[in-house]
Parts: structure tokens; C-alpha cells; sequence
């Protein structure tokens, strides 16, 4: 039986670039992990593709997943449920391969619950103005929500004590950069490295 993949969690207030430093990871070559697509019940954005973007349900829908026990997280973030479908995740864990989340803080925090030696990197914005411009500049939302999203932020902001690893997200070229990093030296690690030898020395 392979040894299990890593789980590599992303996460950081809304409109700091987890998504674009997602893709610009996925885009580059020498990736070596796979992306676990989450579900969501908000509408789908011009340019969204199912199951590439999110995988697009009803609330009933989702719910009846919650009840089910087939969500590894699930959060209601700005009127919507978003969540990590548990399957994938398993499977692919169980192949060896590592497999890399993109949610939110409140999902982040009850992964880390059930599966507390995953690697979670937090990523910063340069400054809460920066944060806010991206925001606007995206344009994928009203005031309103941008107020609301912004006042999420900082409390997201708060929680990065809990998080393995900060990286600012100034340039997205040297944020992946930093998170390629990370996951490499991850694997290096003593205590993830010792069990292959520990399974070694008994079958000497
Ligand atoms: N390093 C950067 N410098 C300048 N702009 C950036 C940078 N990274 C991302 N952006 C821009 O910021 C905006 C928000 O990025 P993105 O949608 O990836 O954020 P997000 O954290 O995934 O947001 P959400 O959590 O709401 O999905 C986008 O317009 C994106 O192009
Ligand atoms: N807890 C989870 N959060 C998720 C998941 N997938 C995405 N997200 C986060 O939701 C917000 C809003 O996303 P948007 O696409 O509407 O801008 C953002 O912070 C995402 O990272 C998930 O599976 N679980």
C-alpha cells in the first residue's frame, strides 16, 4: 500500500488571489499534487465551467450531502454553502498522491480538526487596501457584498495563528514560488519522513 498523500490546504480572506495563485500552481509545470474541485450552491460566474470551476448544486442538494456524511468540510460563507466533497479526497490520499484545497477560513479550520497533519498556508494580502482594491477591481460583486466580504476578512485575518505558513501574496509569480516551496520541505520533514524508515528497520 503506497504511503498517503499529503493534504495541502490554501486559504486566506476573499479577493487576496488564492484562486489565481491556485491556478498560476496548477498552470505550472513541476506540480505534482492534484486539485480537489469544491461544491458550492452559488450561481455560476460568467466563464465558470462545472466540475472545473465548483461543482454547481441546490441548497437541498448540498444539504442532503451534509446529512449523507459526504462532505470532508462545508462552510456558509456570504448567503452560500461551499464545501470539500470527502470522496476525492480519500481516493486520491490513498493513491499517495497529495491533494490541494482552496477554501475559505472557517472550512481550513475543521479540516485541520480531522486531519490535523495537513500542511495549511495562509495567504496575506501586502494590506487591507490592497485587499480591498482586488476586490472591487474584480468586479464580480456588489457593494454591499464587498462591505461584507470585507468585514469577513478581518476576522479571517485574525485566524492566521492557526495556519503553518504565511505567504504574501504580492506577486502571484512569488507566492507560487513560496507554496511550491513549502510543499517540497514539507516532504522532507523528520517526523513524515521516519515512518518509511520505521517500516524499513521491522522488515529487516
Ligand atoms: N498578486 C496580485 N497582485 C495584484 N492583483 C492580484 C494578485 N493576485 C490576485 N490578484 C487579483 O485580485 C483579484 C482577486 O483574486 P482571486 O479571485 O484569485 O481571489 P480569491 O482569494 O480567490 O477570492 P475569493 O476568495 O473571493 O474567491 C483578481 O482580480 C485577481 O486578478
Ligand atoms: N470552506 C470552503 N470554502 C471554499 C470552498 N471552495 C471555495 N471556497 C471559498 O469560498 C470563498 C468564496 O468563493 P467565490 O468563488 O464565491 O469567490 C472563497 O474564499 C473560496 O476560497 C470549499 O470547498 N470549502
Amino acid at each position: 500500500m503506497p504511503e498517503r498523500g499529503l493534504l495541502i490546504v490554501l486559504s486566506g480572506p476573499s479577493g487576496v488571489g488564492k484562486g489565481t495563485v491556485r491556478k498560476a500552481i496548477f498552470d505550472s509545470e513541476e506540480t505534482d499534487f492534484e486539485y480537489s474541485v469544491s461544491m458550492t450552491t452559488r450561481g455560476m460566474r460568467e466563464g465558470e465551467v462545472e466540475g472545473v470551476d465548483y461543482f454547481f448544486r441546490t441548497r437541498d442538494e448540498f444539504e442532503a450531502l451534509i446529512d449523507a456524511g459526504q462532505m470532508l468540510e462545508h462552510a456558509q460563507y456570504v448567503g452560500n454553502y461551499y464545501g470539500t466533497p470527502l470522496e476525492y479526497v480519500n481516493q486520491t490520499l490513498d493513491t499517495g498522491k497529495d491533494v490541494f484545497l482552496e477554501i475559505e477560513v472557517q472550512g481550513a479550520m475543521k479540516v485541520k480538526e480531522k486531519v490535523p497533519n495537513g500542511v495549511f498556508i495562509f495567504l496575506t494580502p501586502p494590506d487591507l487596501a490592497e485587499l480591498k482594491s482586488r476586490i472591487v477591481g474584480r468586479g464580480t460583486d456588489e457593494l454591499a457584498v464587498i462591505e461584507e466580504r470585507m468585514e469577513v476578512a478581518k476576522a479571517e485575518i485574525e485566524m492566521m495563528s492557526h495556519y503553518d505558513y504565511a505567504v504574501v501574496n504580492d506577486q502571484v509569480e512569488l507566492a507560487v514560488e513560496r507554496i511550491k516551496h513549502i510543499i517540497k520541505s514539507e516532504h522532507l520533514r523528520v517526523d513524515r519522513v521516519i515512518h518509511r524508515y520505521n517500516k524499513m528497520i521491522k522488515e529487516l
